[in-house]
């Protein structure tokens, strides 16, 4: 048993440095993550910008550490290499990929629930038109074709 709570849970302070080529996403990425906002129009920035962002990560895992990886896994990993598929408009996997960056600098390791727990899931009802009577609208309804929650 630990003498305090803060031993348990220390606060550790990560600093992560996104580069790339101008008007390629850095910022956009990085409001994304940190304010959960993403802005259409570009806006240069010149030298660099700062963003904070806490975020709760287990500490104790190691009970439940599991093997999985695919193909495109192993390679990363095999090179060194951390992959991501993000969107910074629609927020797609941000909030994951720097969960997982976070994680992987502190040794920790992510269980599914903790990674899915990330994803975003979109419902859609799916519309069987066959059945239905064939009718010409010039502006049909919108919300006839498609319900996303
Ligand atoms: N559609 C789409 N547009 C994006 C995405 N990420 C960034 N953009 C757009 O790309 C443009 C450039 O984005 P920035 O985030 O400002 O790029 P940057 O790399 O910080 O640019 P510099 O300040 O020149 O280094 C902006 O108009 C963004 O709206 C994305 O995931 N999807």
């Amino acid at each position: 048993m630990s003498d305090s709570e803060e031993e348990e849970s220390p606060d550790r302070q990560l600093k992560l440095v996104v580069l790339g080529d101008g008007t390629t996403g850095k910022t956009s990425l990085a409001t994304r993550f940190a304010q959960e906002t993403f802005g259409k129009q570009y806006k240069q920035t010149i030298g660099l910008d700062f963003f904070l962002k806490r975020i709760l990560l287990p500490v104790d895992l190691e009970h439940m550490r599991t093997v999985k990886a695919d193909k495109h896994q192993r390679f990363c990993q095999e090179n060194n290499f951390s992959s991501h598929f993000v969107s910074a408009k629609t927020g797609d996997s941000v909030f994951l990929c720097f969960q997982r960056i976070a994680a992987d600098i502190l040794g920790i390791k992510l269980n599914k629930a903790e990674l899915e727990q990330s994803q975003r899931v979109v419902k859609a009802d799916i519309v069987n038109y066959s059945q239905e009577p064939v009718t010409r609208s010039v502006n049909p309804p919108r919300s006839s074709m498609c319900a996303v929650q």
